[in-house]
């Protein structure tokens, strides 16, 4: 693998607080790579520290061979990044604001080859305004792209978007990184991720805690056992916390009227016995296969729905 990122021991502090503590990784040419952690956890003062638009006050960063630290302008050309809800003007039209973004570099993409990667081609008189959600998104990952960049960083992705409309950015992603572009990708959905990265790390407290490719990850959680549960209609109230309660169970997520149990490989006979005892008898049980949240809830302690406490 071929390195074009290179993180070594990350610090970045403001004022008391520590944001990232201490962050080391590598980011292979042409790979789609993922950063998920909790609210909180480092990703963007990490990508901002990655692209030279923060100082770090220790660690090493290279990009490309260069350091966006001390040479900012060294990597401009080369690194292209959407962050968070980026805004434009509101009358600013969709080849406008291609063009001028593309006046900004030496050597810009085709506006109109973009405009045509990304399904933007009957919306290039549109307004900002008025384009759609998804749209918009797109427009800004476009933005991103115009320059032609080698690494394009990517911060929350699909935010605010339909099911569709993040499907249809997936694929968008894969046409991207199969143009030859790296791709980093700031995301809190487990599932995008699970779909899109080769490779991930997961940090929590700005440090590494996971990492690896998602199946890797998975793979790593064979202990984990997890089922879907709907109780009858009248069971008593206290059985989600009975069960929240067992040894063997690690979490009760409601879930869609439903629960859904985490826990040892034991957690399954453990909530029947439990529930038999008092004579609860399930409508359904579906055991579930393991995915990369239940890897985020397990190396980060932080669930991302709220659980009913035992
Ligand atoms: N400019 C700032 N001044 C002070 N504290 C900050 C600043 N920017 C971020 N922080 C704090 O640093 C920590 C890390 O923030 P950061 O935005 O890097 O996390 P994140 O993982 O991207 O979070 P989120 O998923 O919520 O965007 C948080 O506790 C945040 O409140």
């Amino acid at each position: 693998m071929e390195p074009v990122i290179e993180i070594r021991n990350l610090r970045k502090t403001y004022g008391a607080k520590v944001a990232v503590a201490d962050l080391s990784l590598t980011i292979g040419r042409g790979e789609i790579f993922g950063i998920l952690g909790p609210n909180g956890a480092g990703k963007t003062t990490t990508v901002e520290c990655l692209a030279g638009l923060r100082q770090a006050d220790g660690g090493t960063v290279r990009l490309l061979g260069a350091d966006p630290q001390r040479d900012p302008s060294a990597v401009r050309e080369r690194l292209g990044i959407q962050l968070q809800e980026s805004r434009l003007p509101p009358k600013l039209r969709v080849l406008e604001a291609l063009r001028l973004y593309a006046s900004f570099y030496a050597d810009p993409a085709d506006p109109e080859e973009l405009l045509e990667l990304l399904g933007l081609q009957d919306r290039r008189d549109t307004a900002f305004a008025d384009l759609s959600g998804g749209q918009q998104q797109r427009l800004s990952i476009a933005l991103a792209l115009v320059g032609n960049p080698e690494v394009a960083i990517l911060d929350e992705l699909t935010t605010g978007l339909d099911p569709q409309a993040r499907r249809d950015t997936w694929a968008l992603i894969e046409r991207v990184r199969d143009t030859g572009v790296t791709i980093v990708l700031v995301t809190h959905f487990m599932d995008e991720a699970e779909r899109l990265c080769d490779r991930l790390v997961i940090i929590d407290d700005g440090r590494v805690v996971a990492e690896g490719s998602p199946a890797e990850l998975i793979r790593a959680q064979e202990d984990e056992r997890a089922f879907r549960l709907r109780l009858p209609d009248g069971s008593p109230d206290s059985i989600p916390a009975v069960l929240a309660a067992l040894p063997d169970v690690t979490s009760v997520t409601p879930d869609d009227g439903e629960y859904v149990v985490r826990g040892g490989h034991r957690v399954l006979p453990a909530a029947v016995l439990a529930l038999a005892e008092r004579d609860v008898v399930p409508e359904e049980i579906r055991t579930l296969s393991r995915t990369l949240e239940d890897v985020f809830v397990r190396v980060t302690g932080t669930p991302t729905h709220e659980e009913v406490s035992s």
